[in-house]
């Protein structure tokens, strides 16, 4: 199968001489169609800087990110967000839900921007809701919900475009234990009914008890990978 993003000796600095940071430094990686991988190591590995330059949100020093096979040193800027508007969903640690719309108004405003039909973004914006178990809360703002059910909003946001990848940067970092193992099982259990391709960053090592896949990175390098099957 083809990868959904590959990166080719990837390298992303800060600073120069004597305070020079390899952020990253020749990564290569393929994730492929229907991987439910975590990226883990330390405080400071590289996480969300790997997952950043996969999104084409950074451009990296050294090395290529082929989305879909194609490079995106190679897209213009405006080719560049229309892509990662079409094919890419990012969750982040703080959820970046917009305070003035409703759960169902920021999981539309996606689908807007694509031009889909009220109906037909209402549709899938209600079905996708209750799939994360937010039926009847629909027209909250996202300051009427919890942490762990404002993180379902974002799931369900990224998740309704139907994007080709989901890339969450520690999705459960701000949300208590429990309340963030919840979050990764209807993450998976979403990639398994509908095979949708997930990589989240994590260090909690009971969160990445849940990957099936596992790449690990210190100082900035991939230092080894795990695979396992799926139970
Ligand atoms: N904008 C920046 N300017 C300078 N250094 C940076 C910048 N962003 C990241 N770094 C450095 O790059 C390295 C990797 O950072 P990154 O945020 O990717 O790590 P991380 O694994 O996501 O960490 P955490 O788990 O704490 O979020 C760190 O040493 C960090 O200090």
């Amino acid at each position: 199968m083809k990868p959904v993003i590959e990166t080719r000796q990837l390298g992303r600095f800060y600073g120069e001489g004597d305070t020079l940071v390899r952020a990253l430094h020749q990564v290569d990686l393929q994730i492929e169609p229907g991987e439910f991988t975590a990226i883990v190591g330390p405080s400071g590995s590289g996480k969300s800087t790997l997952l950043q330059l996969m999104g084409g949100l950074d451009n990296p020093d050294e090395g290529t990110v082929l989305l879909k096979e194609k490079a995106i040193s190679e897209m213009s800027g405006r080719e560049l967000s229309d892509f990662r508007r079409d094919h890419i969903g990012f969750i982040f640690q703080a959820y970046n839900l917009i305070p003035v719309l409703s759960a169902a108004e920021n999981c539309e405003y996606i689908m807007l921007l694509q031009g889909i039909p009220a109906a037909e973004r209402k549709a899938r914006v209600y079905a996708m809701l209750e799939q994360v178990g937010l039926k009847g809360k629909e027209q909250r703002l996202p300051n009427q919900l919890s942490g762990g059910q404002q993180q379902r909003v974002a799931v369900a946001r990224a998740m309704v475009s139907r994007p080709d990848i989901i890339l969450a940067d520690e999705p459960t970092a701000n949300l208590d234990s429990q309340t963030g193992m919840d979050l990764l099982d209807m993450m998976h259990e979403l990639n398994r009914q509908q095979g949708m391709t997930f990589v989240f960053s994590t260090h909690d090592p009971k969160i990445m008890e849940r990957a099936s896949r596992l790449i690990h990175i210190e100082d900035g390098r991939v230092i080894g990978e795990q695979r396992r099957d799926e139970g």
